[in-house]
């Protein structure tokens, strides 16, 4: 492929001797990755070849996926670049902690921070950008996450909500996207010499807001997909000068994965614990990972301090109306965990959110929680994305369905029935091949169509 000359020039000196293998990296085929999702919890019954597995992270294969395919709408499955995949790994999220995915869409990193928290504690995934942050919503609800709020804010947006509140924050940062230019030449278009230096003074500022929420003791993790020293190693030489509490927490190397490099900055031999994903080394796309840590000792924070506050302000209550059409719902399917006390209304919309979050009244959002459902005169309706967060294998007022019939669902169109259901008309968690697919609602014969229209395929 053609590379910009000044790239080029560039990696030859930073390079030496590696640089021609280097440079030739940018011509071999890109290997695909897919990770499968614990959140479902039959999430090993794919019909994908599972016969290569990656060695850093239990849920990650080589090999690629169908957008249309059951396991994909599903959300059985999640197409991810293998370098991608080490960025959630070296998060390591666990089930109760309060995370934040800063620069989210469209969701790689959150949908795999997600799917390894057990629907515990809580995920913030943030798009500054509108329209990425409703396709990061749609990937979000369709993996199946209950803990997950998506916001549409710039980093600065978020601090009024969530000062000193995560023990974990991801920054993915927008970069030069040096190591995209393999997967889409077209990124090359936009590259120039000042373009990595250019990037990192906004990667500062994107950081300094990302401390500025981090609890004390927690855990920041920067990525990118380029391979500039700018950006890479010099911003994390930036952020331990200023940022003097913080320590770099060295990340473990499995086979291709390079150290960071100290000569590509001011020679810190503990730079060595970053990882740079080369493409010459490493099967995946190019990427940068960093890992530090607040070494100030858990202690009073601005959130611990504002504990006596009400945190969840102007939270609608439910109408008797309103309680009733959801209790009779719940029943139904014989839902648990969703007390009273953690809905919320807002317009019509049902969502379960935790009592304990923050109020997240004064931000820009997509998903203000999970989406239950909506009231519709005298109804209520599921929502697609609470059928998917659902277990087939303990639902007991479930239809299940051919593959021809899936696909007719998922492309719009009803299903017809050969004898009516024992348990009469009504909504049914649809499922195919035991994987919830949608809700739907049974009249006499008829399965009618509730799938979203945004998402049809076929
Ligand atoms: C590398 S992409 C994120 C990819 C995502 N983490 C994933 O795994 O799917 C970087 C994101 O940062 C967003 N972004 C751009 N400028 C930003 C800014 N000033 N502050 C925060 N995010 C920004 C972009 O819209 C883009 O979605």
């Amino acid at each position: 492929m053609n590379l910009p000359d000044e790239f080029i020039e560039k990696y030859t000196k930073l390079l030496g001797d590696e640089a021609e293998s280097f440079f030739e990296s940018f011509d071999t085929e890109p290997q695909k990755g897919f990770r499968l999702n614990p959140l479902k919890s039959n999430y090993q019954n794919v019909a994908l070849n599972l016969e290569h597995p990656v060695d850093y992270s239990a849920v990650g294969y080589v090999g690629s996926v169908s957008g249309n395919s059951l396991e994909h709408q599903t959300g059985y499955v999640y197409s991810q670049d293998l370098s991608a995949m080490y960025v959630g790994e070296v998060c390591g999220p666990r089930p109760g902690e309060k995370i934040l995915d800063l620069c989210a869409a469209p969701g790689g990193k959150s949908s795999h921070l997600a799917s390894l928290m057990n629907n515990e504690g809580l995920l913030v995934s943030n798009e500054i950008n509108r329209k990425r942050a409703l396709v990061l919503a749609e990937n979000m609800e369709r993996i199946g996450a209950r803990n997950v709020i998506v916001t549409n804010e710039d980093p600065a947006g978020l601090l009024k909500t969530f000062e000193q509140f995560f023990d974990k924050i991801v920054v993915d940062a927008p970069c030069s996207g040096e190591g995209m230019f393999r997967k889409d030449h077209a990124a090359t278009k936009y590259w120039h010499k000042d373009y990595p230096n250019e990037c990192a003074a906004r990667q500062k500022l994107i950081l300094a807001d990302a401390m500025k929420m981090l609890k004390q003791g927690g855990t920041l993790v920067y990525s990118t997909c380029t391979f500039a020293p700018e950006e890479d190693e010099q911003i994390i030489t930036w952020l331990l000068n200023e940022y003097p509490y913080l320590e770099l927490v060295p990340i473990k190397k499995y086979s291709g994965m390079d150290e960071g490099r100290p000569a590509f900055s001011d020679g810190n031999e503990e730079l060595r614990g970053c990882v740079r994903l080369m493409m010459h080394h490493f099967k995946g796309e190019g990427h940068f990972i960093a890992k530090l840590k607040d070494m100030r000792p858990v202690g009073e924070n601005v959130s611990k301090k504002k504990k006596g506050k009400k945190k969840h302000g102007k939270k609608a209550a439910m109408s008797s109306e309103q309680v009733e059409l959801w209790q009779n719902f719940a029943k139904e399917f014989e839902l648990e965990g969703f007390s009273l006390s953690n809905l919320k209304v807002l317009g019509d919309h049902l969502y379960l959110y935790q009592e304990s979050w923050p109020d997240i009244s004064r931000l820009k959002f997509i998903r203000p929680g999970f989406l239950l459902g909506t009231f519709k005169k005298k109804r209520f309706e599921p929502s697609y994305g609470l059928a998917l967060a659902l277990d087939p294998t303990k639902c007991q007022r479930k239809l299940a369905v051919e593959k021809e019939d899936w696909q007719k669902y998922v492309a719009g169109n009803v299903i017809s029935l050969k004898e009516r259901p024992a348990q009469g008309n009504g909504w049914y968690l649809l499922e195919c091949e035991d994987k919830a697919f949608a809700f739907g609602k049974v009249v006499d014969l008829t399965v009618k169509n509730f799938f979203p229209k945004g998402l049809r395929i076929f």
